[in-house]
């Protein structure tokens, strides 16, 4: 069956126990969880440390945008209550090779159906893993609905961090960083006093600032003028992480770090002064808490994201991840360098917006999604991504970013503007 929205479809039968591998399952015991972008990078090794411990997650909906074949795989192995896929003709595609298959998986399509598996009443744990913008509306409505958030979508909190924090004070969302430094962050942090894990007052905990490690990407230590012909393979060539290709492009502009500045903000109460931005090319250390006392935390890793996945999934417990432990012997060198503001303006403008406040990082934020496709499409240069946001953060006027609606229409202000000056620039 295919629907654009459906409310009852929850309404599950669940036998008391039943068998897996052996194991007797409680179902009652398993948390419930939604994974927004299950076919990503996040989404995949979300997905990879659930099947790990069946007695514990369930599967209740996988979604995709246009990944039709990787989303039937996904749901032939967890088989959750609901799949979401944006256009009609895949999700009439994909409901006919589930019935095939015997798999009654319901099929949903389109941006609203996103929101309404994300806000079940019956799901525990949201896993925001949507690549961009369109993670707002999905992840906002799960945080309304009082659900535990595990946050990669980074988008979501540059483009609406009041709102976001806000609901989720109001609802007790408990809004836990998946994002590789925040999550490491949140480790090196004491226990969060409120039921949101969103922490206030750090400065009392003793803190004086966050190192939030950087590897510089593939273009680490080149020149502006170096960078002028690099190409989109290359730009999706991350030196330590395997990632989709839009946050790896904004690797390579520092743009990823820049929005992982307002990012820390948000989640933990701070001002982009209090986050100093550290290049770490191993990508080991995955971000340091400074205290006032000398002490610096950090926590380390491989780089592999199913570890702050599972930390997330399972805290305040530890659970398998799949991830080797840190063989320390085999690290040669750590190495610690600022980072170079000059050949990566990006870092800059994502500061300003965040000191703008306002609707000055929806703009930065629909500005550098506009950018990275028409780089990655070959229509502007990577040095032009910087020039482009710069250009249409300049021309747009910061207002309150108070409503939904208001943060969406800037957003698609600024997409229009952005994209208007792509076409003049491939007109020159
Ligand atoms: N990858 C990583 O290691 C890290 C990622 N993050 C953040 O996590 C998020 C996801 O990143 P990543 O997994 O790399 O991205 P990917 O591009 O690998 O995956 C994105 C997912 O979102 C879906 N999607 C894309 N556009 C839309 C849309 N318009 N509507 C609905 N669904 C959509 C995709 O579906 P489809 O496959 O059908 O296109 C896919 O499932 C980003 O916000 C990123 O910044 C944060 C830290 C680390
Ligand atoms: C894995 C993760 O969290 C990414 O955000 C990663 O940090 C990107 O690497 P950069 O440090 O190069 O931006
Ligand atoms: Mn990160």
């Amino acid at each position: 069956m295919v629907a654009s929205a459906c409310s009852s479809f929850y309404a599950h039968k669940r036998t008391p126990f039943f068998s897996l591998q052996g194991r007797r399952v409680n179902p009652s015991m398993q948390k419930r969880i939604v994974v927004l972008g299950a076919t990503g990078s996040i989404g995949t090794s979300t997905l990879d440390v659930i099947a790990r411990h069946p007695e514990r997650y369930r599967v209740a909906a996988l979604t995709a945008h246009v990944s039709r074949d990787k989303l039937l795989a996904q749901c032939l192995q967890h088989h959750p209550d609901t799949a979401v896929i944006a256009h009609e003709h895949d999700a009439r595609w994909l409901s006919a090779a589930l019935q095939d298959a015997g798999c009654e998986t319901q099929v949903l399509y389109g941006e609203q159906a996103l929101c309404d598996v994300a806000s079940a009443a019956d799901v525990d744990v949201v896993v925001a893993a949507i690549m961009g913008g369109a993670g707002l509306a999905p992840t906002l409505a799960a945080v309304r609905a009082g659900h535990q958030i595990l946050l990669a979508n980074k988008e979501s909190l540059v483009m609406a961090g009041p709102l976001f924090t806000d609901a989720a004070r109001q609802s007790g969302a408990r809004v836990l960083p998946v994002d590789s430094e925040h999550n490491a962050i949140f480790q090196c942090l004491p226990a969060p006093s409120s039921s949101t894990a969103l922490h206030t007052d750090l400065a009392q905990a003793g803190v004086i600032r966050l190192l939030l490690t950087a590897s510089g990407g593939p273009f680490r230590g080149w020149s502006r003028d170096q960078l002028h012909d690099v190409t989109p393979e290359q730009a999706c060539a991350h030196p330590n992480w395997s990632m989709g290709r839009k946050i790896s492009v904004d690797s390579a502009t520092m743009m990823n770090k820049g929005l992982e500045i307002i990012e820390a903000c948000w989640l933990f109460d701070l001002t982009p002064d209090d986050i100093h931005v550290v290049v770490h090319p191993q990508s080991i250390v995955h971000s340091m808490v400074a205290y006032r006392d000398g002490s610096v935390l950090a926590q380390l890793g491989n780089p592999d994201m199913r570890t702050p996945i599972a930390h997330a999934l399972a805290w305040p417990e530890r659970i398998d991840s799949g991830v080797a432990p840190l063989d320390v012997f085999s690290m040669a060198q750590f190495e610690f360098r600022p980072p170079d503001e000059e050949a990566f303006p990006c870092l800059g403008l994502a500061r300003r917006a965040m000191n703008a406040g306002g609707t000055a990082p929806v703009v930065l934020n629909a500005a550098n999604e506009v950018a990275v496709d028409a780089f990655l499409n070959g229509q502007i240069r990577f040095t032009a991504i910087p020039k482009l946001i710069d250009e249409v953060m300049a021309a747009l006027p910061v207002v309150a970013a108070d409503t939904l609606e208001t943060i969406f229409a800037q957003d698609a202000l600024a997409r229009d503007y952005a994209a208007k000056i792509v076409a003049r620039w491939c007109d020159e």
